[in-house]
């Protein structure tokens, strides 16, 4: 629609002309996927990185003195975790010992590739890293699992697996909480798994930001109202270094295309 300014009217404002909503001074470098407002990059890391804290806060996700290791695949929400967390434990001393954890399952041309990407982030980020193996865990790896029993079912061995490893992988760096990159994405996924398997129990645990309080090591989700559209974003414009195959062993073509497609419709260019 035309706008009218002093009786004249103006034609629409072109995507990428537009000033921040927040500065109101410098233009807009994208529409927030999670309030549709215009917004430059600066005030999006403002309001992108309060939000995470906000999360951390009202949640009291940690306190003082806590050994947090972080779950690092080196993929994208990992690594925008590290990042942030540790921005943020810096400029608001929440006085906590960060780690990376990362779990090697030992998939050819996958993991390998991306424990690189972690090694790279333990130097970039200052942050110890921890790799335990389902090798040496367990005397497997995926590859050989597959092997054995084929693609079925193998998602879920792994997953299975992966969520001890890190238990096994948090009790050496003896923390007191491991966080993970789940998002709100993932969290809403979840949430419709549970519902059309009809697992009421899960179905009621899963929203939760805080879990596996009466077991070994609690874990976190400080990216819980997080859109995963918001994390590419700024992991892009923060030009973050980090790992985006997906698995060997998960191929859902239609769904690649379509997150392809969905990652990259709300950048503006100039
Ligand atoms: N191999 C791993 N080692 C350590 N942590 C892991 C590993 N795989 C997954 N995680 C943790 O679990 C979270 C969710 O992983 P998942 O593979 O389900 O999602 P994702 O969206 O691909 O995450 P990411 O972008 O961080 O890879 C990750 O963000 C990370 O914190």
């Amino acid at each position: 629609m035309d706008s009218a300014i002093d009786g004249v009217r103006q034609p629409p404002a072109r995507a990428g002309s537009r000033l921040c909503t927040h500065c109101g001074e410098r233009k807009a470098a994208l529409k927030r996927p999670k309030t549709l407002e215009q917004i430059c990059r600066e005030c999006f890391y403002i309001v992108f990185e309060d939000e995470i804290h906000r999360t951390i806060v009202d949640n009291n996700l940690f306190k003082p003195g806590d050994r947090v290791a972080i779950g690092a695949s080196g993929g994208k929400d990992s690594t925008v975790l590290a990042y942030v967390l540790s921005e943020l434990n810096r400029r608001h001393k929440y006085c906590l010992d960060l780690f990376l954890l990362s779990v090697d399952e030992g998939i050819t041309g996958y993991r390998d590739d991306s424990l690189e990407t972690v090694k790279r982030n333990e130097i970039q980020y200052g942050l110890p890293l921890k790799i335990v193996s389902y090798k040496d865990l367990y005397g497997w790896t995926m590859d050989d699992i597959v092997k054995a029993i084929g693609l079925k079912n193998n998602c879920t061995f792994c997953g299975v697996f992966r969520r001890q490893a890190l238990d096994r992988g948090a009790a050496l760096l003896s923390v007191d909480k491991i966080v993970t990159g789940h998002n709100a994405d993932d969290i809403a996924e979840t949430v419709l798994l549970n519902i059309l398997r009809g697992d009421i129990a899960r179905l009621s645990r899963c929203t939760f930001i805080i879990t596996g309080e009466d077991g070994p090591i609690p874990r976190c989700k400080p990216f819980k109202y997080t859109y995963e559209k918001e994390i590419v974003m700024y992991a892009y414009f923060k030009k973050l270094d980090y790992f985006s195959t997906e698995c060997n062993f998960w191929f859902l073509p239609m769904y690649r295309c379509s997150l392809a497609f969905y990652n990259q419709s709300c950048f503006y260019t100039h």
